[in-house]
């Protein structure tokens, strides 16, 4: 068997064959396979190391053990090693650990703890092997052998904003175990994409060689990170993730996986140096492309006035200027740094890095290759041979210390915490994601950009039992399900979406909103979290009132005034609240409410048809105040009407449901256990408004989209 596996082993492809059979016949011959289960087993490995010693006359220089074992089996090998398989004094022990090295900050230190009741912090090499990529571990250098260039620029005046990626198409077959406890967020965000930033963010040592005076600067770096918020992260799962699970896991078929599978986090740090500037980590499996790098991009304040066809790469300050560590894979296909003409030539190590000047028709992050400075690595090296090379010659520069390691746990547990019941955003995998998981940054949060319905999901392919813990549609239209305060965050983040849409289409927002308990969880998420909302631009609505003084802690009106209106800046002329208080008396037919509001809205409305409307669902199957077998409001041509409500205050004035569909998006909102049972009513249901007036919203050329907790869905 050893022998097998000896003989598929492969040499570098620019080792020459003969060389290679060599160097693989040298390295048969000097292995042996022993199983190593008990201490004794270890205790006869060390007597047979040492009786190899002497028949050779050798005096040993160290050893190396490589745990390439599960995490739970660290201890009990490291116990053995320990008092079983040491060397001799004089000679070293180094030990090489490979992630994952615990799953939250807990699980870390206790791991921690136990490898050091074993080993010295000098003898451990815990791996990550991004840090031994070409262009990962040539950052550092980089930043070096450029301050000249850097040291004006590496700096939130300059920095647009900093994006470190991974991409892949493979999915997580196979290693559903593994993959299932840890995610992408702990797979390869918390290690590899944070070493990464480190590396770009840390403030640079006056020795880069010196691998404590890192050390120590990472560690300054972790301490300026700002807490993570769930809303700093936007997370998916490829739609075949779940069935894996249960396949490899033998789980069943009612398990719901919530395990992310992509994963955006919006990272920032209060340095002098990148205060403002947004790092966006970004990975996942499934995607469309597998690629990996970093790219610092830099703000451009020129204008230029000469033709853009005039304009040479080198000296216009008008073509954008950033700086790529190029990991391989994508278009390029290899390691490479690249550097925007407009900003510097870099100074690269001749002996290692040479210059790529044949450019072929390619264009990375929207400019041609021939914009940029372009070098690749003399030799490609894989980044195990480096790391391990590496710990031959004690350069511990390229391993990750515990205090390092538990630095980096304490940033992303509490993240991790907060979006454990998160339901991830599925997505189809491959090229059919299309624009599905691009998303954007709104102030400190990030959010999906598409708020669209998941078209993609065929419920047909889904078991009643996947249907009842997840649906991707409701009645036909997109169904967004989450925990109470998940759900209200992607609602108001997809509501600013949709108002920041509106707005760059014509310039305003049109807004209708309910009243009732429900909205105003998401009335006060939008005053406190939503600064970049275009408050100034928006027209606020109401879907319906009660006819009560607006003062009245019954109006609709009032309930907005105090959980939103008073928090942000809406223009006074853009508040529309329903006129039910006319001539000192409350909606009186006589006065034409409904019709003076129809008015209004027909005057400042294009097409008379809101932007967005926000509806609630009563137990009973109303909806705005459109109760069950009303006698108006249900059908007909008028806009807004009076109707009559089941519960006091009686009368009420509310938008017309046929007017309601003529919106351009409605959402519905729905929480609360003690709306299961009309959520369940309504799933069967057909278009009954006359019985339930919530079956009749149906925009007509619109989108609806529902917006149900857990409990409302699921009971
Ligand atoms: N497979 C992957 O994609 C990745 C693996 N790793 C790490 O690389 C290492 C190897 O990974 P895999 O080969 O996938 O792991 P694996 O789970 O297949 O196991 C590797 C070996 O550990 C041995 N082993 C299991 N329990 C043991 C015990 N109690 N005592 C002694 N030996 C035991 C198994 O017999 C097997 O030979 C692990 O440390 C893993 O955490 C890290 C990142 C990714
Ligand atoms: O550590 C890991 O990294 C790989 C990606 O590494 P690469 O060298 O192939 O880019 C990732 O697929 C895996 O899930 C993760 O555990």
């Amino acid at each position: 068997m050893m022998f097998e596996v000896l003989k598929n082993l492969a040499c570098p492809p620019d080792e020459h064959p003969t060389r290679c059979a060599v160097l693989k016949d040298q390295f048969l011959k000097l292995s042996q396979y022993y199983q190593l289960r008990t201490a004794e087993n270890y205790t006869v490995l060390n007597r047979e190391i040492e009786t190899l010693l002497e028949q050779e006359g050798l005096e040993e220089a160290g050893r190396i053990f490589y745990f390439s074992v599960p995490p739970f089996a660290y201890a009990e090998i490291a116990g053995h090693i320990n008092s079983s398989c040491r060397p001799r004094p004089g000679a070293w022990l180094r030990v090489v650990l490979e992630k994952p090295f615990g799953h939250d900050l807990e699980s870390a230190q206790q791991l921690a703890a136990e490898l050091r009741n074993f080993f010295k912090e000098e003898e451990m090499y815990r791996v990550d092997h991004y840090l031994g990529k070409q262009a990962v571990a040539h950052i550092l250098p980089f930043r070096d052998q450029n301050r000249q260039f850097l040291d004006p620029i590496w700096n939130r005046h300059h920095v647009e904003r900093v994006e470190i990626v991974l991409k892949e198409t493979v999915d997580a077959k196979g290693r559903a175990s593994f993959y299932e406890q840890y995610g992408v967020i702990r797979d390869v965000l918390q290690n590899h994409l944070t070493e990464v930033m480190m590396y770009l963010a840390m403030e640079l040592p006056a020795n880069i060689s010196s691998t404590e005076d890192v050390l120590q600067h990472k560690l300054q770096t972790f301490k300026s990170l700002q807490e993570l918020e769930k809303t700093s992260a936007v997370i998916g799962q490829y739609q075949a993730y779940t069935s894996q699970v249960q396949e490899e896991l033998q789980k069943a078929q009612n398990y719901f996986s919530m395990t992310p599978t992509f994963a955006g986090v919006l990272i920032h740090m209060d340095s002098l140096r990148w205060e403002g500037v947004p790092f966006i980590l970004a990975s996942g499996k499934a995607l469309d492309e597998r690629v990996g790098y970093i790219r610092v991009l830099f703000k451009n304040r020129a204008y230029c006035t000469q033709s853009e066809a005039l304009r040479d790469a080198e000296h216009s300050q008008c073509k954008a200027k950033q700086i790529i560590f190029y990991i391989g894979h994508g278009e390029l296909n290899s390691p490479a740094v690249l550097v925007s003409r407009n900003l510097f030539r870099p100074i690269m190590p001749e002996g290692s890095w040479r210059e790529v000047t044949d450019h072929p028709q390619l264009h990375l992050f929207g400019q041609p290759l021939s914009d940029y400075y372009v070098y690749s690595p003399v030799k490609e090296r894989d980044a195990y041979a480096m790391l391990i090379s590496s710990i031959y010659h004690a350069r511990k520069d390229f391993f990750i210390t515990t205090e390092n390691l538990l630095a980096s746990w304490e940033f992303w547990t509490p993240l991790l915490d907060s979006i454990s019941h998160q339901a991830p955003r599925l997505y189809p995998g491959g090229r059919e994601n299309q624009h599905l998981l691009d998303f954007e940054m709104l102030g400190q949060e990030l959010s999906f950009t598409l708020a669209e319905p998941v078209e993609f999901l065929d419920t047909s392919k889904q078991t009643p039992d996947d249907y009842q813990t997840i649906q991707a549609k409701f009645r036909n239209s997109s169904l967004v399900s989450a925990w109470p305060e998940e759900l209200v965050s992607q609602l108001a983040s997809d509501l600013e979406a949709v108002a920041a849409r509106a707005v760059a289409r014509s310039g305003e927002f049109h807004l209708a909103l309910s009243g009732g308990s429900s909205p105003v969880v998401l009335f006060q998420r939008l005053a406190k979290h939503h600064y970049g909302f275009p408050w100034k631009r928006t027209h606020l609505w109401l879907v319906d009132e009660r006819c009560v003084p607006l003062s009245d802690p019954e109006s609709n009106f009032c309930s907005l005034h105090d959980h939103l209106l008073q928090h942000v800046r809406v223009p006074y002329f853009n508040l529309h609240p329903m006129p039910v208080h006319l001539n000192r008396r409350l909606c009186v037919e006589e006065d034409q409410g409904p019709e003076l509001y129809a008015e209004e809205i027909a005057a400042l409305v294009t097409n008379a048809s809101f932007d967005l409307v926000l509806l609630g669902v009563g137990t009973d199957g109303h909806t705005a105040s459109l109760f069950p077998h009303s006698s108006s409001g249900l059908g007909g041509s008028q806009a807004v009407v009076l109707t009559e409500s089941p519960i006091k205050p009686h009368q009420r004035m509310t938008l017309s449901l046929p007017f309601i569909n003529k919106a351009r998006q409605v959402f519905v909102l729905v929480l609360g256990k003690g709306k299961h049972e009309i959520v369940t009513l309504l799933s069967r249901v057909g278009n009954k408004p006359k019985k339930w007036p919530i079956s009749g919203v149906r925009p007509s050329s619109g989108q609806l989209v529902w917006y149900m907790d857990y409990e409302a869905l699921l009971g």
